[in-house]
């Protein structure tokens, strides 16, 4: 078995993937490194003969991470680095080491899927937009604020902004103006971070011309894969992990 590890700033996603068939025997998502042992522990035990890790996270907090999965696992964990191109996409970025390593995978899994000019959206902690053209060139991209810490924001700068997400009942797409404090701040942040892809949507054109894919992913990823064209990949940064480390 492979363990595949992306780890953001909110959750560590994970998944194990048979060496032959490349089927996914299990998943998740930690939102601690101890959870990550016992949720792994519980599945796959010494199954597990390679490990390859993406992470956005500080060098301190991934080398302890790598240390402790190493000790749990007993493989070496192969981490993904910055590169200035892969799988056929060139980094855009003036220094291609500052690039996040979930962005950057991002792309270089969504470019497999049709090498084609493409927008790619991924809705975590934080919600980014990259732009890659036709030749694979990484334009640049945009980095915002995830629904997370939109909410939070108002809950921890405001006095009477204040509700367990318990409370939160309606469905996650609703954005009627909301009649009570909770209905206000959950449809307004909701209305904030579809209008911001919309409007990344409608301003591409300038960069991409008329003809660009539009791929999604993310723990968010449901907030916006009702807006036309866009396609939603769940595992596009474990794609890209893949490439990264054969
Ligand atoms: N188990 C969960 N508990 C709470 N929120 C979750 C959970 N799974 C996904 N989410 C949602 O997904 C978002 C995090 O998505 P993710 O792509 O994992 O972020 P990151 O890559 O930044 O760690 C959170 O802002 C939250 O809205
Ligand atoms: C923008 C991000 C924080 C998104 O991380 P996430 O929301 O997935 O936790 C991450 O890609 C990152 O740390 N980037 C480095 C800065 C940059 O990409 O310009
Ligand atoms: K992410």
């Amino acid at each position: 078995m492979i363990l595949e590890l992306d780890c953001g700033n909110s959750f560590i996603k994970w998944r194990v993937l048979g060496i032959d068939t490349g089927l996914v025997a299990a998943q998740g998502a930690s939102a601690s490194v101890v959870d990550l042992v016992n949720e792994i522990s519980g599945v796959v035990g010494a199954d597990v003969i390679r490990a390859r890790l993406v992470s956005v996270r500080g060098d301190r907090e991934t080398d302890e991470l790598c240390l402790r999965l190493s000790e749990v696992l007993g493989v070496d964990v192969e981490r993904a680095s910055p590169s200035i191109q892969l799988g056929g996409v060139i980094n855009g970025y003036v220094d291609h080491r500052q690039l996040g390593m979930d962005r950057w995978l991002a792309m270089v899994g969504a470019f497999q899927l049709k090498r084609n000019a493409m927008m790619v959206i991924d809705l975590g902690t934080a919600v980014t937009v990259d732009l890659v053209d036709s030749q694979g060139m990484h334009l640049g991209g945009y980095i915002s604020p995830g629904i997370a810490l939109l909410r939070h924001q108002l809950h921890t700068h405001t006095r009477r902004i204040s509700y367990s997400l318990e409370d939160i009942t309606t469905s996650r797409r609703v954005t009627a103006p909301g009649r009570c404090t909770t209905e206000a701040v959950e449809r307004g942040c909701l209305l904030m971070l579809r209008g911001f892809v919309s409007s990344q949507i409608l301003q591409a054109d300038e960069y991409l011309g008329a003809e660009f894919e539009i791929y999604a992913t993310g723990g968010d990823v449901a907030l916006i894969n009702d807006i036309p064209r866009i396609q939603c990949i769940p595992d596009l940064v474990f794609r890209g992990l893949a490439i990264a480390c054969p």
